[in-house]
């Protein structure tokens, strides 16, 4: 796989990628991103050096289609750079590898044509800071927590859809957003029936909204990304493989170090919510009604092609949040978020036993660990009939552990900078 060219145009904000998938029946591809355009669209070296990063990460899109033996990167870049490279086209890929049976992914290491030393770093930016929004409630407990401290936060979304932009609206700031569009080609060669599955998708948004805040002079970014992003899925061929990678700790430490080398900002990019499990992120999340009508994380909300829905109710992702929000508030005012009351449809309980950990792996979805999902079933105590279900079905060895369980303590690796960690702890405690 090569990267032949990209382009950007700071008048329109659009940067053309171009990709090319090398062999007897060669594939081309261009993706094409939009920036918000600022005010004085004069391009920085730090902007232009974020877009190369983005050209090579933005290209699992594209490799995913043939899994090529090689991949070969455009320019020279710092080591840790192309670390980073190698981390998401093996690690970032790792479940598209399991699924589709390719351990080569694993083992493959991205080529670069040369090694840079390492940029002379900056000072941290000391702007207002971007605020990722996903449509969810993590990355709302965040943006009112940046809020609270006087920080005027920007609400910035890649792709917003309707569920987004009702979120955005629910918090009264004006927000910024980047459009992102696959090469439909893509979509031909899928329907055809090429190879498919899921990419790091947090990797290419959270490069999107660095290369904003450098160019709209804000930063740092912001992300949401809460502790047990960071647990595999399961281990394959001895590798871990995690649905949620490039939101885990592991990626977003690769990606500072990255942006560091490469374009030499410091800080420029950390999860405010890191320390803390999901548990903890619902408690927070239960103090702000005012998006009690819009917060939706349902990812079948969030399709390329169907836009405008909200929960589903029958997904792992429903669930769990459904779960992790039950023991903090009442049971009428969770059934109005979600639109259904899934404790008491029996059909549910089968879903509720996977993420207890009781049947199978830890589902390919964006849920928390089985331990915070035994201490939200230990916090309820009422006799809806999937909860009766569900107790007698844990063995009472969990419900020990989940006694001793401290989902409730920030905790674990994190790149919060000082200023930012007094915020979380005052928000948390
Ligand atoms: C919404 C969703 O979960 N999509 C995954 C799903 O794709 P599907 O075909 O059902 O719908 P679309 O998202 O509309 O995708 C259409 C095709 O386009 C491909 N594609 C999409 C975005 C992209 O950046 N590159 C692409 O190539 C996609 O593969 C489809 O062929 O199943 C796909 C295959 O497993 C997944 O790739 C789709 O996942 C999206 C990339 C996505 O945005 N997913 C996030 C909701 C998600 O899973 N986030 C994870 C974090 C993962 C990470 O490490 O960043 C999470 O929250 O846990
Ligand atoms: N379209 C997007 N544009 C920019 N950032 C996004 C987008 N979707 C998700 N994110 C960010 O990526 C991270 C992971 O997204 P995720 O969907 O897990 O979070 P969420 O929507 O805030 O909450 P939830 O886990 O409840 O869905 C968060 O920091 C979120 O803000």
């Amino acid at each position: 796989m090569r990267f032949p060219s990209y382009a950007f145009d700071p008048a329109t904000g659009v940067a053309t990628f171009d990709y090319l998938l090398d062999g007897p029946s060669p594939l081309r591809f261009t993706e094409t991103i939009t920036l918000p355009v600022p005010a004085d669209p004069a391009v920085p070296e730090a902007l232009t050096r974020v877009l190369d990063l983005l050209h090579v990460v933005a290209g699992v899109s594209y490799f995913k289609v043939g899994a090529p033996a090689r991949v070969v990167a455009p320019k020279p870049v710092p080591v840790e750079a192309a670390a980073f490279f190698t981390a998401v086209y093996t690690k970032g890929m790792a479940e598209y590898a399991y699924r589709n049976r390719l351990p080569h992914v694993l083992e493959l290491t991205v080529e670069t044509p040369g090694v840079l030393p390492a940029t002379t770093p900056s000072d941290a930016p000391a702007g207002r800071p971007l605020s990722a929004v996903g449509g969810g409630k993590d990355s709302i407990v965040t943006l009112e927590i940046l809020r609270a401290a006087g920080l005027g936060p920007v609400p910035f979304s890649v792709n917003p859809n309707p569920v987004i932009e009702n979120v955005n609206a629910a918090s009264g700031l004006p927000a910024l957003a980047a459009r992102r569009k696959l090469d439909p080609r893509l979509f031909e060669l899928n329907r055809a029936g090429a190879l498919n599955g899921h990419i790091p998708v947090t990797a290419i948004n959270s490069l999107i909204s660095i290369a904003t805040a450098v160019w709209h002079g804000l930063g740092p970014v912001v992300m949401s990304n809460e502790r047990s992003a960071s647990d595999p899925n399961l281990i394959w061929n001895g590798h871990e493989v995690n649905h949620q990678w490039s939101k885990g700790v592991e990626a977003e430490g690769l990606l500072r170090d990255a942006v560091a080398a490469y374009a030499g900002l410091t800080d420029p990019y950390f999860s405010l919510l890191r320390p803390l499990s999901e548990l903890h992120i619902a408690q927070l999340f239960a103090g702000h009604t005012a998006y009690d009508d819009v917060v939706t994380s349902c990812n079948k909300a969030f399709k390329l092609h169907d836009p405008t829905a909200r929960w589903c109710g029958d997904c792992p992702k429903c669930r769990f949040v459904f779960l992790a929000m039950a023991p903090h508030m009442s049971r009428e005012r969770l059934a109005h978020i979600f639109g259904h009351d899934l404790f008491a449809d029996p059909a549910q309980t089968p879903g509720f036993l996977e993420l207890l950990g009781v049947d199978a792996h830890k589902p390919f979805e964006c849920v928390g660990e089985a331990e915070e999902c035994l201490v939200a079933l230990s916090m309820l105590t009422d006799d809806a009939p999937v909860l009766v279900a569900l107790r007698a079905a844990v063995p009472d060895s969990a419900w020990a552990d989940a006694s001793h369980s401290n989902v409730f303590t920030p905790g674990g690796p994190n790149h919060i900078p000082a200023a930012y960690r007094k915020l979380l702890d005052a928000a948390a405690t």
